[in-house]
């Protein structure tokens, strides 16, 4: 706390005007009904191109409709700039120490403290905090990225188990409750094994992302293929029955069994084909494990009877 001596003759109020003129915060002092300006430092008076003894005066609606004209200064996002400002007077009328965040139009952010006192003035004071934003911005899109890669089958790229359990419920849940279609089907590389055998586990990897690319081509984008193991894939089918499902099961099975695939290190082809086990929802299931359990089924059928096939299960 400094103590105003008299004797040492110092202005303690100029002191602290020189202070908050240098200061990166802006600093404003208003009054009365129309909030006129009494004060303001430089950097507040800088955020709208002007100096300090230009804006004394100058009423708050007046800096900030100006603002909104030009672009400058503070950026206002309305229409109807007249009940942008009624509420902001509003919401500035509250007793309480308040604080907001604003940006500016060259892209600074400002954090304000806003403090009403007696004889109807008010004051705010801003900290710039566009360092902070940038921060939480990047750490927003680290965040996504993170979220993503976990989401994510490295050897595919598409979506892995972890997702297709997230997923998965939400997609079977959404269709039971409004009585939607919805088919998931579950697709295994026959004798996988054999490819990895003869063409080395990177030939086999080549085969796997190929694969991934075809069946993305192949669904909607409302679908969601995902890679839940390893030579296993699945494809949930919002609004798709049984008949459908199996029809684009064939299809993809189909082109897959005529597709030469390439393995880059050998700079040969394979072909390869795949067993299908297809389902669909019934009023009866009470999680998509139901469903699941169905097309594992299915699947398991399809390998024992000779595989290359799709079978759908009703049952
Ligand atoms: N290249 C490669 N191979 C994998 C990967 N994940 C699993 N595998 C292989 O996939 C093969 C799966 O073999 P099995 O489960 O016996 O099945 P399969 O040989 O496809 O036989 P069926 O499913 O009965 O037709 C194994 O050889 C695994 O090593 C992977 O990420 N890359």
């Amino acid at each position: 706390m400094i103590k105003h001596d008299k004797e040492a003759d110092f202005n303690l109020k100029s002191l602290i005007i020189k202070g908050l003129e240098i200061s990166p915060d802006c600093f404003v002092v208003m009054q009365g009904e129309e909030n006129k300006i009494l004060y303001c430092n430089h950097t507040f008076a800088d955020i709208f191109g002007s100096t300090n003894d230009q804006l004394v005066g100058v009423t708050n609606k007046t800096l900030l409709k100006q603002a909104w004209q030009t672009k400058r200064g503070i950026n206002i996002e309305t229409q109807d700039f007249d009940e942008w400002m009624a509420r902001v007077n509003e919401l500035h009328k509250v007793k309480e120490v308040n604080q907001f965040e604003t940006d500016l139009t060259d892209g600074r952010w400002f954090r304000m403290t806003r403090m009403n006192l007696e004889q109807d003035i008010k004051i705010y004071f801003g900290v710039d905090i566009t360092e902070l934003k940038k921060l939480q911005h990047d750490l927003e899109i680290a965040v996504q990225q993170i979220e993503r890669l976990a989401n994510t089958d490295a050897l595919t790229n598409i979506s892995n188990r972890r997702f297709f359990e997230v997923i998965s419920e939400k997609k079977f849940a959404i269709a039971k409750r409004y009585h939607k279609d919805f088919s998931v089907m579950l697709l295994d590389i026959d004798h996988f094994k054999k490819v990895n055998d003869n063409y080395g586990h990177e030939g086999g990897d080549d085969v796997l992302k190929a694969l991934a690319r075809m069946c993305t081509d192949m669904v909607r984008n409302t679908d969601t293929l995902c890679r839940i193991g390893g030579e296993e894939f699945v494809v949930l089918l919002p609004e798709t029955n049984l008949k459908k499902a199996y029809i684009l099961a064939e299809r993809i099975r189909l082109a897959i069994n005529k597709h030469d695939f390439y393995i880059v290190n050998l700079k040969c082809t394979v072909g390869i084909s795949v067993s299908i086990g297809v389902s669909a929802i019934k009023e009866e299931d009470e999680n998509v494990r139901d469903i699941l359990n169905r097309a594992d089924a299915a699947l398991y059928m399809a390998k024992k009877v000779g595989r290359n096939r799709a079978i759908s299960k009703k049952e």
